[in-house]
């Protein structure tokens, strides 16, 4: 179960339950008509889930989006709304997203602002949707001014967990996932850090080890969020390496996968905690760890300092004199500070991600 303030809801963990109509059925409850908010890649890969859901019972409607970041634009939301008018969709009907944490980021978006809130599940089918972007409630569109400038909080009835979802992963999205699968490592369990999966190895051959990342994970997160889903104290920590990682991630055009920019921004983070409190080895333990699973340590795209910094500003968390920037000085542990002085935040910069 996760608890969001007063709202538990269901994280069910079941091989296969995303292909199998009673599944949906239950998910369904009283609803009349269903839309699936999905991309075209991720319903060419399960067939057999829409398959389960329009045997399930209600009316159900399929809204296609465009993949990847594309899909969190207001143009996009607008095509959402469009689908569920003509649908007359009501606040009793349900939103299922089915996809990655682009389309939990904006299913959930247009399911909470739905004549101010409909109903929402979860599917989500990238490991990074899965211990992360489908829990909690957080969503996000974005602008050209920033990622996620607009977003509700609105959380779903309960989140569809299946790892039969994690094979056909391309190795630099499963390695996208394991990034939030570390930042966990890093803010509160460091178990994690000493379980990582080989990257030589196929995600079936080392199940059980997935499992286990998955658990500790969706652990950690629910209980950084269970007092504070507002965002305003503890789970700041579940930010930790966003506050450089997605102004580097909106610098690089999304070229960098959030994943990858994350990874970046723990390095950075990593920076700015040694030059702050004087510790060393926190750069070095960060890479080492980065490395392990093949995620990027440098910045190779063309993003420079200025860009960055300018990005960070409009960061959510950034109030002045209040703390928005998370530091871990030792694995397992997080603190907030507050956003480093420009001087600061560029020698960092200088120091490990400055490219060439
Ligand atoms: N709301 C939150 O708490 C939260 C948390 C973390 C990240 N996010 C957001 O999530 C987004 C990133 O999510 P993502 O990494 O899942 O990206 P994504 O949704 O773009 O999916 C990545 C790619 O994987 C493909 N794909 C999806 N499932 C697949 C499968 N099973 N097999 C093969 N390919 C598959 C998709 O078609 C897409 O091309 C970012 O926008 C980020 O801001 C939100
Ligand atoms: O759930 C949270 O809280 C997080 O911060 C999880 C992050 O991994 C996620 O990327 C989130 O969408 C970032 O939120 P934002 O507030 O920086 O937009
Ligand atoms: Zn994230």
């Amino acid at each position: 179960m996760v608890r969001a303030g007063s709202i538990t809801y269901p994280f069910t963990f079941a091989s296969g339950q995303l292909g199998r109509t009673p599944t949906w059925r239950e998910a369904v409850g009283g609803a009349r008509t269903v839309a699936v908010i999905t991309s075209r890649p991720v319903a060419a890969l399960f067939p057999e889930v829409l398959r389960a859901i329009a045997q399930a019972g209600p009316r159900h409607i399929v809204v296609e989006v465009p993949d990847g970041e594309d899909a969190k634009t207001l143009g996009v939301v607008d095509r959402c709304y469009q689908a569920l008018a003509q649908a007359q969709f009501t606040r009793g009907d349900l939103v299922i997203a089915l996809g990655g944490g682009t389309v939990t980021d904006l299913a959930g978006f247009v399911a909470g602002t739905w004549k101010r809130g409909a109903r929402l599940v979860h599917a989500p089918t990238t490991l990074l949707a899965l211990v992360d972007a489908a829990i909690g409630g957080k969503t996000g569109i974005n602008l050209s001014s920033g990622k996620n400038l607009v977003g509700t909080f609105h959380q779903p009835e309960r989140v569809l967990a299946d790892d039969t979802v994690l094979p056909s992963l391309p190795a630099r999205e499963l390695r996208s996932g394991l990034a939030e699968v570390i930042k966990c490592g890093f803010i509160a369990e460091p178990a994690i850090l000493d379980d990582l999966p080989d990257p030589a190895r196929t995600v079936s051959q080392q199940s059980e080890r997935y499992l286990r990342l998955i658990e500790m994970s969706v652990r950690a997160k629910a209980q950084l969020l269970a007092d504070d889903v507002a965002d305003r104290g503890p789970r700041r920590h579940l930010n930790y390496g966003h506050t450089a990682g997605q102004a580097i991630e909106t610098a690089s055009g999304f070229t960098l996968r959030h994943g990858e920019a994350v990874a970046l921004g723990m390095v950075y983070a990593a920076r700015i905690c040694e030059l702050l409190t004087g510790a060393g080895g926190i750069v070095c333990d960060t890479r080492d760890v980065l490395t392990r699973v093949g995620l990027p340590v440098r910045l190779e795209a063309a993003v420079s300092f200025e860009q960055m910094w300018e990005l960070m500003q409009q960061d959510k968390k950034v109030s002045p004199g209040r703390p928005s920037f998370v530091l871990s000085p030792r694995r397992g542990t997080a603190t907030l500070t507050t956003m480093p002085e420009r001087t600061t935040a560029q020698a960092a910069f200088d120091d490990v991600l400055r490219p060439g």
